[in-house]
């Protein structure tokens, strides 16, 4: 690799609000960083950026981006690597077309998102923007596996000022529902790898009459490392889908699908799609063949389809029966009622990870499309991880809404180094093009796995790593020695890919003495006791897969302090460097819609702010930097102090914003390093520096908060203008002024 990253920590470049409160924050950040001698640099993985630099031979000179992901990617295998990661836009298909629209219009020559590519040249641009789409860039920067808990400091200051919690009640109608069969669950099957069998081997197609399709060649495993396949029936899936809908019409209740459409890339989409369908049958039925034709994709959502149909010459009629059977459909939770968009419009609008717990937060409530909160159906297809959300409902109804005052905490340590579990699945999945059996054979022809299929179903093979599975088992194993509370791993003896890791995770607890310490329960029945746990007040560490790892990191903190921002968030990396992410919550789309109409971001930092501490720390003991030590202690000081003078964004023009919490943090860290008595050149460097802060509050505050209130232009959304964005996020010339003294 090229263009080495130089500096000592890495700052993320990346999309919406958190690069919106990046433009704010990282002008404290660098110029307190390098009194202390240390540099911080910035790595683009936004989706424009990344767009950009898998084009160059498309753009002009100055256009052109290097390949920052690549070069993170190599980073992150370096034992020095330290680098702070912000939440990036996993792109969605009509996400990607619109970024890639808007670098269009901005003179990018950038070429069209194939739909449905046909000559070979198309199929290179597809492949290119394939690699771009979805959760591309945390499985490439994911070389180690996760810690997420909320610092104490943070969950104590939850406690004593608990965020509003809707309220359950036993005759609640939400409901969750998910296929009793012929889903990834009910068909997986796994093996763990012998080291005789490790080596290259291809997933193909046999057609009934023997004729063999290759899906991917050049497959290759190592000893070890266990190896799952499963497949979901889309016949079972539509018959599914149907019922849901009769069921919940029955029920008088809105219609709702949560998936993860994102960091499941191809699989995801396409059950949205028949989602999509299913809920338009007749429409489908009727018009079909001229929606295909005029290029109609379900899997990209209603959106893009009524968008679609309103440029057919048949546009009125077709209309016109969409209609129709809206009106004879349950009604849909939406995403924004007063703009009409619904569920079923944007395949990534509704993340299962961060949209049932907040149902869950609300007392099980959705938005229906009278801008109402209404009881839902909440329908996740796949079984897998549903019972962990239908538990949560059924706890809530039998004992009413969780107490944020009382209530302990679930930290969570998961699986994920090296593309573990789901996350590595994106090139082994597939929609079967016709009937057959689907197998991954080795090198010798030896079969390894197979299913027999039908035209449609989709067919995904994940595989995990035996050194990460390693690990995680020993992570979990020092994080539970730390907290010395209750420890369990969610892991479903009955299913096949978690028979294969509890093989590595009982000799590896024996060998270590502690398999005491440890509980192994169903996603279900530990749902079931951790609620119990933190509702007495306790602890307790899951210490899960990947998905879960996911799910439950936006779950139980959006119950615990109302949103999963504020959680700390590790990724030791198994080669010795660190990664320190912000939160567990993603880009927080909805926080630039209110910058750009009223001038106000309500994204809160306190990720960025626990991420920092730490990354300084870390570099202190990487580097034998003893300043950055004590600038990071001192930013946990300034983070309490954020919290203890209630100085975190809130919702509303003229509360505390984001870039007004940005000038708190920096006075309270100003402060720490004013009062320290570790290093007195650090001490004087930042004496005058905190007085100057404290004296000009009021100016500061005036100059941040004058422009509020009435729209704010960035220039653009998914690549917005320097300057603009600068002159919107960097209000206070006396707050850079003074900082320009460091
Ligand atoms: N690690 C990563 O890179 C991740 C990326 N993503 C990406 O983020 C995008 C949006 O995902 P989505 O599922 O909607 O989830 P988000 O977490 O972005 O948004 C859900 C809601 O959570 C609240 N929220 C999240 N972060 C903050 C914060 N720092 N401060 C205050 N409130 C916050 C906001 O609620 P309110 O409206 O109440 O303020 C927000 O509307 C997608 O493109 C997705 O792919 C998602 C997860 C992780
Ligand atoms: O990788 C992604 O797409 C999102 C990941 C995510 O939501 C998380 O890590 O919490
Ligand atoms: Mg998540």
């Amino acid at each position: 690799m090229t263009n080495k990253a130089t500096s000592d920590i890495i700052y993320t470049k990346v999309d919406e609000a958190p690069q919106l409160a990046s433009v704010s924050l990282l002008p404290v950040i660098q110029s307190f960083a390098k009194a202390a001698g240390v540099s911080v640099g910035v790595k683009d993985i936004s989706l424009a950026g990344r767009i950009i630099a898998a084009f160059p031979e498309n753009l002009t000179a100055e256009q052109r981006q290097p390949d920052d992901l690549a070069e993170l990617g190599e980073l992150v295998k370096q034992p020095t690597a330290n680098v702070i990661k912000l939440p990036n836009i996993s792109a969605s298909v009509p996400q990607l077309v619109a970024a890639v629209k808007e670098l269009q219009a901005k003179g990018y020559a950038i070429p069209d998102y194939p739909e449905d590519p046909s000559s070979d040249a198309e199929k290179a641009i597809r492949a290119r923007f394939d690699a771009i789409k979805g959760s591309a860039v945390n499985p490439v920067l994911r070389e180690g596996n996760s810690d997420r808990r909320a610092a104490v400091a943070v969950k104590n200051y939850a406690m004593s000022n608990p965020h509003s919690m809707g309220e359950w009640t036993p005759d609640s109608k939400t409901v969750v529902s998910t296929m009793s069969g012929n889903d990834f669950f009910s068909n997986e099957k796994s093996v763990t790898l012998t080291a005789e069998q490790a080596g290259p081997a291809r997933i193909e197609l046999v057609a009934k009459d023997g004729s063999v399709t290759v899906l991917k060649d050049g497959v290759s495993y190592t000893a070890g490392t266990v190896v799952d396949a499963t497949f979901m029936s889309a016949r079972a899936l539509d018959s599914f889908l149907a019922a849901q809908i009769d069921a919940t019409k029955a029920a008088g209740i809105l219609f709702s699908i949560h998936l993860k459409a994102t960091m499941m890339k191809v699989s995801d989409p396409i059950i949205f799609g028949h989602a999509v369908k299913v809920f338009l049958q007749p429409v489908f039925d009727t018009y079909g063949e001229k929606l295909a034709a005029a290029g109609v994709n379900p899997n990209s959502g209603l959106g893009a389809l009524l968008d679609q149909v309103a440029a057919m010459p048949e546009a009125k009629e077709i209309m016109a029966a969409i209609d129709a059977v809206m009106a004879d459909r349950p009604a849909l939770y939406m995403v924004n009622s007063d703009k009409g968009i619904t569920n079923l419009h944007v395949p990534s609008d509704v993340i299962i990870d961060a949209s049932i717990p907040a149902l869950i937060r609300a007392g099980g409530k959705g938005w229906g499309p009278d801008g109402k909160e209404a009881d839902t159906n909440c329908v996740i297809p796949d079984s897998s991880y549903a019972p962990v959300y239908d538990e949560s409902v059924a706890y809530f109804k039998e004992t009413g809404a969780l107490d944020p005052r009382t209530a302990g905490t679930v930290q969570n340590v998961g699986l994920m180094a090296q593309k573990a579990e789901e996350y590595g699945s994106h090139p082994t999945t597939f929609e079967i093009p016709h009937d057959g059996t689907v197998r991954i054979v080795f090198a010798n022809g030896d079969i390894l796995l197979e299913h027999a299929v039908e035209a449609g179903d989709i067919w995904r093979s994940a595989s995990t790593k035996k050194a990460p599975i390693e690990d995680w088992v020993k992570l979990a194993i020092s994080r539970q020695k730390a907290e010395g509370c209750q420890a369990i791993f969610w892991l479903d003896e009955a299913r096949a890919h978690d028979a294969e890791l509890l093989k590595y995770v009982r000799p590896i607890l024996a060998a270590a003495g502690v398999t005491d310490k440890f509980q192994i329960m169903t996603p279900r029945a530990a749902t079931r006791l951790s609620l119990e746990t933190i509702r007495a007040g306790k602890n307790s560490i899951a210490v899960s897969g990947n998905v879960l790892r996911d799910y439950l990191t936006d779950l139980f903190p959006i119950l615990e302090l109302g949103t999963s921002a504020k959680m700390l968030s590790i990724v030791k990396l198994m080669n010795g460097g660190g990664m320190f992410e912000t939160g567990a919550g993603g880009s927080a789309p909805k926080h630039v819609q209110q910058l750009t109409q009223e001038n106000h971001l309500r994204w809160d930092s306190l990720g960025e702010f626990c991420a920092l501490g730490e990354s300084l720390k870390f570099l202190a003991d990487t580097k034998a930097n003893e300043k950055a030590r004590i600038l990071g202690h001192a930013v946990d000081r300034a983070t309490q102090g954020v919290l203890d003078q209630n100085k975190s964004p809130r919702a509303k023009v003229g509360q505390t914003d984001n870039r007004a919490s940005h000038y708190y943090f920096a006075l309270y860290w100003a402060q720490a390093l004013a009062t320290q008595n570790e290093d007195s050149t650090l001490l004087a460097t930042f004496a005058p520096i905190a007085q100057a802060l404290e004296e000009n509050e009021t100016t500061i505050l005036e100059e941040l908060i004058s422009a509020e209130g009435s729209p704010a232009d960035l220039g653009g959304y998914y690549l917005t203008d320097q300057q603009k964005t600068e002159g919107v996020m960097r209000a206070s010339p006396t707050l850079l002024g003074i900082l320009s003294e460091l």
